[in-house]
């Protein structure tokens, strides 16, 4: 049996980070630190710069100012795959770069895991075929990736950063495209993760799912301005009204605050 020796989970964190929005001040640096076992909440309008920060802390884009450190490591110190192991991505959009099947894509996950043309192994397999049953997929493993409606799609692309098992989890809108049933599995999954170590950071734009499922809110303003603390702390009428431009009503649904657009 080949047994991955894993590295030791480490901390992702900004210091003073700007994020690079072309045309758009600098606004408030960020000073995150996003900790094991926390489930983060990124919450903000169209254009607030969501993804841009998602890209820039998944080393993609380059900030304007401050850096990105893995415990106190600058990232830019380190290797690619290394930092693969410890800070996975999921995006907003899925393109099929060359046609693969929901197995093939799931086993992309494990290539910081392997050397340069090592083949996957049976262990690997099974790893990829574990999260594919975990995210309710494990049916479509024979189908072409490009058949795939838009939830399955996004199922497969979570369950392919399983299967890379990095320590952070970056995600950008895990509940796109995702009917009722199959966006509460992906967050008690991913509550699940939490609970055994992990780091999960996701956009959002469903304000009641992260209301109950978030425990840190990151409020993104387009403006640039930031503010970032406890979901409680974060999540009050008067701050998200401010957020969205849009008027709320609050009620109390199973002790988390649920909200409601006015009509007006
Ligand atoms: N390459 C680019 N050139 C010019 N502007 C860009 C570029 N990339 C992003 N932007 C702009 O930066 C801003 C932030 O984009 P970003 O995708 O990060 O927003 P977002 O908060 O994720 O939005 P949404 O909720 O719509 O997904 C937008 O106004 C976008 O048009």
């Amino acid at each position: 049996m080949v047994v991955t020796k894993r590295p030791t989970m480490q901390t992702l964190s900004t210091r003073q980070l700007v994020i690079d929005i072309p045309h758009r001040p600098d606004g408030y640096p960020l000073d995150l630190t996003i900790e094991p076992g926390q489930i983060w909440g990124v919450l903000g309008p169209n254009g607030a710069g969501k993804t841009t920060l998602l890209h820039t802390l998944a080393g993609l884009r380059a900030p304007r100012a401050g850096s990105l450190c893995l415990d106190n490591q600058p990232t830019g110190t380190l290797k690619r795959r290394a930092f693969s192991q410890q800070v996975g991505l999921v995006f907003q959009d899925h393109q099929d770069g060359f046609p693969a099947t929901v197995l093939e894509t799931a086993l992309i996950g494990r290539h910081p895991w392997l050397s340069p043309w090592q083949m996957e192994s049976a262990d690997d397999v099974a790893m990829a075929e574990r999260a594919l049953e975990a995210l309710d997929v494990l049916h479509l493993k024979d189908r072409l990736v490009s058949t795939l409606s838009g939830g399955e799609r996004q199922r497969v692309a979570i369950a392919t950063l399983m299967t890379q098992a990095p320590h952070t989890w970056l995600l950008d809108e895990p509940t796109n495209h995702l009917d009722l049933h199959h966006q509460v599995a992906v967050m008690k999954l991913l509550t699940e993760r939490a609970k055994a170590g992990n780091a999960i950071f996701m956009c959002l734009h469903d304000l009641n799912l992260a209301a109950r499922w978030c425990d840190n809110i990151l409020l993104m303003y387009p403006d640039g301005e930031a503010c970032w603390g406890r979901a409680e702390r974060m999540l009050v009428p008067s701050a998200l009204e401010r957020l969205y431009n849009q008027d709320l009503t609050t009620v109390e649904v199973d002790g988390a605050p649920f909200f409601v657009p006015k009509r007006g």
